[in-house]
């Protein structure tokens, strides 16, 4: 078995909100983007597997380990980067740096150091000087100079221009090139997984949608288009999502390939976007 996180039967209960039996895994060597609308409770699943708030029911593996008896050794194995900068602002890369390393038992100063001179990261700045991209490129620096076997990041290039954001997805992608670690990270911008993830959980409403490889996804998926004499109560039921307008129906299905076989060739099938499937989703819900 090759899976580095295990979620299952997952559950999480807040006032006005419910994450329902959360079921997801991810093999060594891969990324696993998580997409969700706002609320969906992504940042929640991903407390969760930091074991930062408390479950009501499930089970988490992490690397085959349960936090109950091994919190450290996983924790010492996870690097963690999340959206707001956590360092000390006032003080410089290099002393936020003797601050931190102490706490990771398998810290590597060699690393450390490389990473900052391939991410064009000051030691001498202070934080709060560092620009959001930086900061978020010295987060992974640390989350990478301590032998981490699993970065968990949320939403960690929100707020950024394409170019940092562009230059952040190429890191992640050669991150796991050596197929020893893997990534797990949320994110709203679809467009990034286009590129790096090689599986795809989509969570709405606190329950998952589907927890697939990219692949399958957009071999699966399709964005039919055709007349309105082709809908019925039958035919609707292809679609997890529709819109119609005067000339013709637009949707979003999940098996283009009994589509396909069902409407003959009076139809159109294009390939949708992660965009498309997730906003398709949440709309037919
Ligand atoms: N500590 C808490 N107490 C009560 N409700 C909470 C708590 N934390 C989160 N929630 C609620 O859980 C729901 C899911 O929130 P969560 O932050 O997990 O969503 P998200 O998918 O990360 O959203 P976004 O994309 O906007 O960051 C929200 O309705 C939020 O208000």
């Amino acid at each position: 078995m090759n899976n580095i996180l295990e979620v299952s039967n997952l559950s999480k209960e807040y006032k006005d909100f419910k994450l329902k039996n959360i079921n997801f895994s991810l093999e060594k060597g891969y990324i696993m983007g998580f997409i969700g609308p706002n609320g969906a409770g992504k940042s929640t699943t991903i407390k969760l597997m930091m074991n930062l708030v408390n479950k009501d029911a499930g089970e988490i593996k992490v690397f085959g380990l349960d936090y109950l008896q091994d919190e450290k050794k996983i924790k010492s194995r996870i690097g963690f980067v999340y959206d707001e900068s956590h360092y000390y602002e006032e003080l410089t890369v290099e002393k936020n740096k003797k601050i931190i390393a102490p706490f990771y038992r398998h810290w590597d100063e060699n690393t450390f150091q490389e990473y900052l001179n391939r991410f064009d990261i000051d030691p001498k700045k202070k934080v709060k000087q560092l620009s959001k991209g930086t900061k978020m490129k010295f987060s992974l620096a640390v989350a990478l100079s301590h032998k981490a076997d699993l970065i968990i990041m949320d939403e960690p290039t929100s707020g950024l221009d394409p170019i940092f954001r562009r230059e952040i997805l190429d890191i992640l992608y050669s991150i796991i090139q050596d197929e020893t670690k893997s990534i797990f990270f949320s994110t709203h911008i679809t467009t990034d997984l286009d590129k790096v993830a090689d599986y795809i959980t989509f969570i709405d409403n606190g329950s998952i949608v589907f927890s697939k490889s990219k692949d399958e996804i957009l071999d699966n998926y399709g964005l039919v288009k055709g007349g309105l004499d082709l809908l019925n109560d039958k035919t609707k039921d292809f679609f997890l999502g529709l819109r119609k307008n005067a000339f013709g129906f637009e949707g979003l299905a999940g098996n283009i390939h009994e589509v396909r076989k069902a409407f003959n060739n009076n139809i159109i099938i294009e390939k949708p976007t992660l965009e498309d499937i997730m906003v398709y989703t949440v709309r037919g819900r």
